[in-house]
């Protein structure tokens, strides 16, 4: 298989001299169960895929990019929605769907084993108890430690089902997949606490607050983006929920064409809390972007504009914006 590695933007990346690279894989070598949160530099990797119909070739792809991103340095890699495939249509993506328990979930916690890293897996096509029923999926963003266990599943709550003719974009995620029940209280990672959000989400500004405000570092937004949306908005939603949050963002993306009827914008993205853009990947190939998570900068961005402190929403509006529909 033809693999495009770019290591897109390096901007803003822990200069870890060889030295410091070399003693943290003898560490990962010696045992992966002594990875603990300290003894790793806070480097995410954020990647983005051309995932199609085909299981095994989607595996690979992300599986060369993890190994890559993780002997540069990375300690978690945080890969797209539908990195597990893309149907070309409802029956197909229904078909190939699993369960947590399936292969490909091993098949990931076999290689976050191996390499010693946390992996977020942005959306997987998750059969739940009632697939049997009603054959219905989640769009599942699973978090795996670098012992392989599952530490969380968020399931999107917001589902795409958007007309846009003129952009000619129709898509209806309702058609196969569930909405999930509930946020998720964010979780600690080796690079910070993490929001668990899915794609669509993103233009929730109330659900990055929610997350915010139970002590969210880092908001996470796999994607696979359309084209037209992508292009009027993407960069714009995710800077902004990290200016207004005040906190990292970390929004890795689908890619290029993956059928005939279908192609993603790409431009994987990891934004500061002060709304910069430190990692950067481009809008035509697989690739990958790694940035230092230093929640130092979070602290002080927050300090030095304490906006959280500012807000008054239960003295100004909170009870009062829905009758102005
Ligand atoms: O279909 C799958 O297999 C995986 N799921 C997706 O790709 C989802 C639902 S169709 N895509 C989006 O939410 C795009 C959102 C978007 O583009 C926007 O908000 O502008």
């Amino acid at each position: 298989m033809l693999l495009y590695i770019s290591r897109c933007c390096f901007r803003n990346v822990r200069s870890t001299t060889f030295h410091l690279k070399e003693i943290q894989k003898s560490v990962l070598r010696m045992s992966s169960s002594l990875m603990t949160t300290s003894s790793c530099n806070p480097i995410a990797a954020v990647c983005q895929v051309t995932s199609t119909a085909d299981k095994n070739v989607n595996f690979s792809l992300c599986q060369e990019l993890v190994q890559q991103a993780q002997k540069e340095g990375a300690c978690m890699v945080f890969l797209p929605e539908a990195f597990d495939y893309i149907g070309t249509n409802r029956e197909e993506t229904l078909q190939l769907s699993e369960t947590l328990e399936g292969d490909t979930i091993q098949r990931y916690s076999q290689m976050t084993r191996d390499l010693g890293i946390w992996v977020s897996l942005g959306g997987f096509h998750e059969r739940g108890h009632t697939w049997e029923t009603d054959r219905r999926i989640y769009n599942s963003h699973v978090i795996i430690n670098s012992e392989g266990s599952i530490m969380a599943v968020y399931r999107k709550c917001h589902l795409f089902d958007v007309e846009l003719p003129e952009k000619k974009v129709s898509l209806r995620e309702s058609a196969f997949t569930i909405p999930g029940p509930k946020i998720l209280e964010p979780l600690q990672s080796p690079i910070g606490k993490l929001g668990l959000a899915i794609c669509y989400d993103v233009r929730f500004p109330e659900l990055s607050l929610a997350l915010m405000r139970q002590g969210a570092e880092i908001l996470t937004y796999p994607s696979a983006f359309t084209v037209a949306t992508g292009t009027a908005h993407w960069e714009v939603l995710l800077r902004a929920r990290a200016i207004e949050t005040q906190t990292f963002v970390i929004a890795a993306a689908q890619v290029g064409r993956h059928n005939s009827s279908r192609t993603s914008y790409g431009h994987s993205l990891i934004v500061d809390p002060w709304g910069d853009i430190i990692g950067r990947c481009g809008g035509d190939k697989p690739g990958y972007a790694l940035a230092e998570i230093d929640l130092n900068k979070l602290r002080r961005v927050r300090t030095d504009m304490p906006v959280q402190k500012h807000r008054r929403e239960n003295e100004l509006y909170l009870n009062d914006w829905k009758q102005h529909l």
